[in-house]
């Protein structure tokens, strides 16, 4: 069996849904009315709330009726990813749910939120189905941010497949074109939709799901958006493999592989080791637990040749 049919036979994966923007952009007006929606459809929701204060305010607008998992006096980017890889856990295991929205805080790099959400303990039961950003369309306009700000804006609007252009009654009908047209130039294949109060067609949401699932190649193990540049490839490993080729092949390779992670076995040593890579360097943790753990590798980024990681795994692990 080849390492991407095995992954397939995975099933019944809970959707993910990570709502982000600067503060104040209209997260939590979004959130609010996207749960009405999937309260009339019958599906369960969760929801994981992160906010950079000690107390949340924003979830108390959130029916008791909702799982629903505070992350407070962080952000899931900079101290709170393996809290939020271990409150998906929580929920996943506690409650039957349909799907998972996450409010992440205004400051949160989506890059750090899609990582958290790709844990190897919880990727196989999890798909990301939207990444919705808001965009306060006035901040927009006026552009007055410093260049870490606005590199951070930018940074939420590549990364989203859905980019909710809000507060547009709070500026001139006649500039919204050019504020189109300037979002679409971060991100040109995003679906950009300008609301006020994030009135959206909440349908919107699920149908750019859908068509991400029908677009998906059915042989490929790539948990990718087809409007996002981001893509996941995981790989269940059924041996170990070779620790300095390995790292060889991270140093030299020439695509855009922001993040790379997983529980594998190595060749040189005994045990399951918690691997970490990212921004060029690579950490190998062993860790204490059994050693029949599943093996898993992780890669995230942009653009990624998944046959050659393929063909890489295979050239490096033991036979
Ligand atoms: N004028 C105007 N106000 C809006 C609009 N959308 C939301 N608001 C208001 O803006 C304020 C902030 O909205 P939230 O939904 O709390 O924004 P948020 O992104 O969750 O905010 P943070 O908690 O800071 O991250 C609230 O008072 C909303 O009622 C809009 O389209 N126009």
């Amino acid at each position: 069996m080849t390492i991407r049919s095995r992954i397939y036979l995975k099933t019944n994966k809970i959707e993910i849904f990570i709502l982000s923007g600067f503060l104040g952009s209209g997260k939590s007006t979004l959130l609010a009315k996207l749960l009405d929606f999937e309260k009339q459809q019958g599906r369960q929701i969760g929801v994981i709330m992160n906010e950079m204060g000690q107390v949340s305010i924003d979830s108390k607008v959130i029916s008791n009726e909702v799982p629903l998992k505070e992350l407070l006096n962080g952000c899931i980017c900079c101290n709170l990813q393996g809290e939020l890889s271990l409150q998906l856990k929580t929920l996943i295991e506690e409650y039957e749910l349909d799907a998972i929205y996450i409010e992440s805080t205004g400051a949160a790099h989506l890059i750090e939120v899609v990582d958290a959400c790709t844990h190897p303990l919880i990727i196989h039961n999890l798909e990301i189905k939207g990444i919705i950003t808001l965009v306060n369309a006035k901040q927009w306009r006026d552009g007055k941010m410093s260049i870490r700000l606005k590199k951070l804006l930018k940074e939420q609007i590549k990364y989203a497949n859905i980019i909710i252009l809000n507060k547009i009654d709070t500026i001139e009908e006649g500039e919204l074109d050019s504020l189109i047209n300037s979002i679409r130039q971060v991100n040109p294949n995003g679906h950009i939709i300008p609301s006020t109060h994030a009135e959206i067609d909440p349908n919107i949401v699920s149908l750019s799901t859908v068509s991400t699932i029908e677009n998906r190649p059915k042989e490929l193990n790539v948990n990718e958006h087809a409007h996002l540049h981001l893509e996941t490839l995981a790989f269940p490993l059924n041996s170990p493999i070779h620790r300095i080729e390995f790292e060889k092949w991270l140093n030299t390779y020439s695509g855009q592989l922001y993040r790379a992670k997983g529980f594998i076995k190595l060749i040189e040593s005994p045990g399951i080791f918690l691997f970490n890579y990212s921004y060029g360097f690579s950490i190998f943790e062993r860790c204490k637990i059994n050693n029949s753990y599943p093996q898993t590798l992780v890669f995230i980024g942009e653009n990624l040749d998944h046959k050659e990681i393929e063909t890489m795994l295979l050239k490096i692990k033991s036979s």
